[in-house]
């Protein structure tokens, strides 16, 4: 069965085709990683799925839903997260509050509830606050908990920013160049979340991400967007081989 469905997209801005006839067939419980060079579209797709863009063209369907003009808050609501490029975060506020902040996102009762239904809000904060306890344990943010974002290293940054996306409990998470800036030590630990919330949590991954050496070891599918258009597709070895792909990124890597 097929999960998330990228069918023709399309995305113009002004004269300019960010994306020309994309597509993309992602099933569920694998990684995905989407690359290409600088400009080639890949943030753009990613925001076409979550609802920030909507395609000129084309439909994003994700099971039976269509995500081609819903909103964000729509899309999260779908079980779909995201984790920025540029981080979301509130650099003024702990881990924990940034996290408890993201997860309040979800709460499913208004004001009105938690004034009436004093009890019922009370039983959700608190799940709330486990589901972001086990949030902080699996990320190992522990020792960051009480620590104001904007104190911690850039690494560490990236790493809150994946868990509040977490926070939402997503089925599908979406990852923009989450090892961006990090150094050797960093990036292993995040693959290692990753390939853990694969086989652990059970969710689905997709991967925006330049360094080519990491795609190449965790995804079980890999895209590649050149100047908009898909110009490749499949596992590593067979991405790895096409001359298409190996034109795009002579002289980038
Ligand atoms: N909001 C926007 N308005 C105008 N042009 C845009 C907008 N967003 C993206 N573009 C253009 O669309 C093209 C694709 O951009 P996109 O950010 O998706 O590429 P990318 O592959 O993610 O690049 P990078 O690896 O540098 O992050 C670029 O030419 C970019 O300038």
């Amino acid at each position: 069965m097929t999960y998330l469905t990228v069918s023709d997209v399309t995305l113009t801005f002004g004269g300019l085709n960010a994306l020309t006839d994309v597509n993309m067939d992602i099933e569920p419980g694998i990684i995905t990683s989407i690359i290409g060079p600088n400009g080639a579209g890949k943030t753009s797709i990613l925001n076409c799925i979550s609802g920030f863009y909507h395609p000129s063209k084309g439909e994003i369907r994700y099971g039976r839903r269509s995500l081609t003009k819903a909103s964000p808050h729509q899309v999260s609501n779908y079980g779909i997260a995201r984790a920025f490029q540029n981080l979301e975060l509130f650099s003024g506020l702990s881990v924990l509050d940034n996290l408890m902040l993201a997860r309040h996102q979800n709460l499913n009762y208004s004001i009105l509830h938690a004034v009436f239904y004093f009890g019922k809000a009370a039983r959700l904060e608190a799940e709330n606050r486990a589901y972001v306890e086990k949030v902080i344990d699996f990320m190992e943010l522990e020792p960051y908990r009480k620590m104001m974002v904007g104190n911690l290293s850039y690494g560490v940054q990236k790493r809150v920013e994946v868990a509040r996306a977490l926070t939402l409990a997503p089925r599908l998470l979406l990852l923009d160049e989450p090892m961006a800036g990090m150094n050797i030590e960093e990036k292993e630990d995040i693959v290692r979340f990753i390939l853990d919330l694969k086989k652990e949590w059970n969710i689905t991954v997709v991967l925006v991400e330049h360094d080519l050496g990491v795609v190449m070891d965790i995804s079980d599918q890999i895209y590649v967007l050149d100047f908009g258009m898909l110009i490749g597709k499949g596992t590593p070895d067979e991405v790895a081989s096409n001359p298409k792909v190996i034109d795009a990124y002579i002289g980038e890597e």
